[in-house]
């Protein structure tokens, strides 16, 4: 999100929906490969990076650790663990052929501190805003700046009420 501003849009993503958009991703990116390791960037990123490898047959995951965001409140963006010496040894020193994986792209400030890392590893999202889209390779779905979006795994069934009593 831009600086604070409260999301007037809201993107639920249903389980099957993540999976299908995260095969959906795969396909692009085997046009790509083949990669040496994947890189989520958690928390977010280790859902689609283990949908992604297991597709595109990658046995090697590593985690780069970030936090920035309070739900939707945006902080400081720490990052608390980089990637291993091995797997910086995979990519050559400068992430060639790693795959880094997160489940969406915002600002875009998560992906320019990882980027800068291993600044030649190939970028892949599965969601993307305009803010965040110019430091992404390879993503699925754009939604616009003032949407957030729901994951199943933040997502609980509830009652929703109906439309003519002032549901979305
Ligand atoms: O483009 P940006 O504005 O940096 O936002 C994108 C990041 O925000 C979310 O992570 P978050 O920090 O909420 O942590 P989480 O993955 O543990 O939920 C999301 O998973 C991305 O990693
Ligand atoms: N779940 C979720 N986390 C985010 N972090 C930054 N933007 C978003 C968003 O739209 N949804
Ligand atoms: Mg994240």
């Amino acid at each position: 999100m831009t600086a604070n501003k409260t999301p007037n849009k809201a993107f639920p993503v249903s389980w099957d929906q993540f999976h299908r958009d995260c095969r959906a991703l795969t396909w692009r990116l085997n046009e790509t490969g083949p990669f040496h390791a994947v890189v989520a960037i958690t928390r977010g990123g280790l859902v689609p990076a283990a949908i992604v490898a297991r597709e595109l047959g990658v046995r090697v995951i590593d985690t780069v650790c970030v936090t920035s965001y309070d739900h939707i409140r945006k902080g400081e963006l720490k990052v608390l663990k980089g990637i291993s010496d091995a797997t910086a040894k995979l990519g050559g020193g400068t992430g060639k052929d790693l795959l880094i994986v997160d489940d969406l792209v915002d600002t875009g400030a998560t992906a320019r501190v990882v980027r800068s890392m291993i600044p030649d590893a190939h970028f892949a999202t599965v969601y993307a805003k305009p803010l965040g889209k110019p430091l992404v390779d390879t993503f699925i779905t754009e939604v616009s700046q003032d949407t957030w979006i729901y994951f199943p795994w933040d997502l609980d069934l509830a009652f929703a009420p109906p439309l003519r009593d002032g549901a979305a």
